[in-house]
């Protein structure tokens, strides 16, 4: 399996994507998605296939390694990021839940899916440039905010391409006061 972090700088070269966007205290990715990789065919089959148990499975094994590291130590809540409930029925979950709740479990903090909600059902972003991502931005919204107050988040992904999508979370998120935004993803795209 291609791990991320082993041949790349990993954390700076996620958080550099956000340089200049939004703050971001730590970032991190399991994996390398490349096209026509079995990272990419894993990534199919827990998204179109309902191989839910996929996002499980990757939670622990980061869950595992991020609980060994400091830099984690201070995480409060993992939140997912959102999809509309009418993709939720039809894919039948959220592909990134089981990821956020094993590492939440392995942290030993919350796993809060009741906080950040996707209030419009966008189309797929596969094809949509950085400019097109934003627009889904207005798509979002905070229930609960007391539950993220004073926190620092660390928000879950299945893939990082652009960031837009994780930028846009963000700064939801980081409207409620004193918060800070980490994330974490199944897969990084390698370009
Ligand atoms: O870093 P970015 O450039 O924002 O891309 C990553 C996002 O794109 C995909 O979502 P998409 O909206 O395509 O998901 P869908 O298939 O659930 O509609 C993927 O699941 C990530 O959430």
């Amino acid at each position: 399996m291609p791990l991320f972090q082993q041949q790349y700088a990993g954390e700076n070269s996620i958080k550099n994507i956000f340089y200049g966007r939004i703050p971001v205290v730590h970032a991190t990715a399991l994996l390398k998605f490349e096209k026509q990789s079995i990272v990419q065919e894993l990534m199919h089959n827990l998204k179109y296939r309902k191989q839910e148990d996929i996002s499980a499975f990757f939670g622990a094994w980061l869950g595992e390694k991020l609980s060994a590291l400091n830099d984690y130590k201070d995480i409060d809540v993992v939140i997912p990021v959102p999809i509309h409930k009418t993709k939720k029925r039809e894919r039948g979950y959220n592909q990134v839940s089981g990821f956020g709740s094993e590492i939440a479990k392995a942290l030993s903090i919350t796993f809060h899916e009741d906080v950040l909600l996707k209030t419009a059902n966008t189309k797929t972003q596969v094809f949509k440039g950085r400019l097109k991502r934003m627009e889904t931005a207005q798509t979002l919204t905070i229930k609960n905010s007391h539950l993220i107050k004073n926190k620092h988040i660390l928000l879950v992904d299945d893939i990082i391409t652009t960031g837009a999508t994780l930028e846009n979370c963000a700064l939801q998120l980081l409207k409620i006061p004193n918060t800070k935004i980490s994330f974490a993803a199944i897969a990084m795209t390698i370009s």
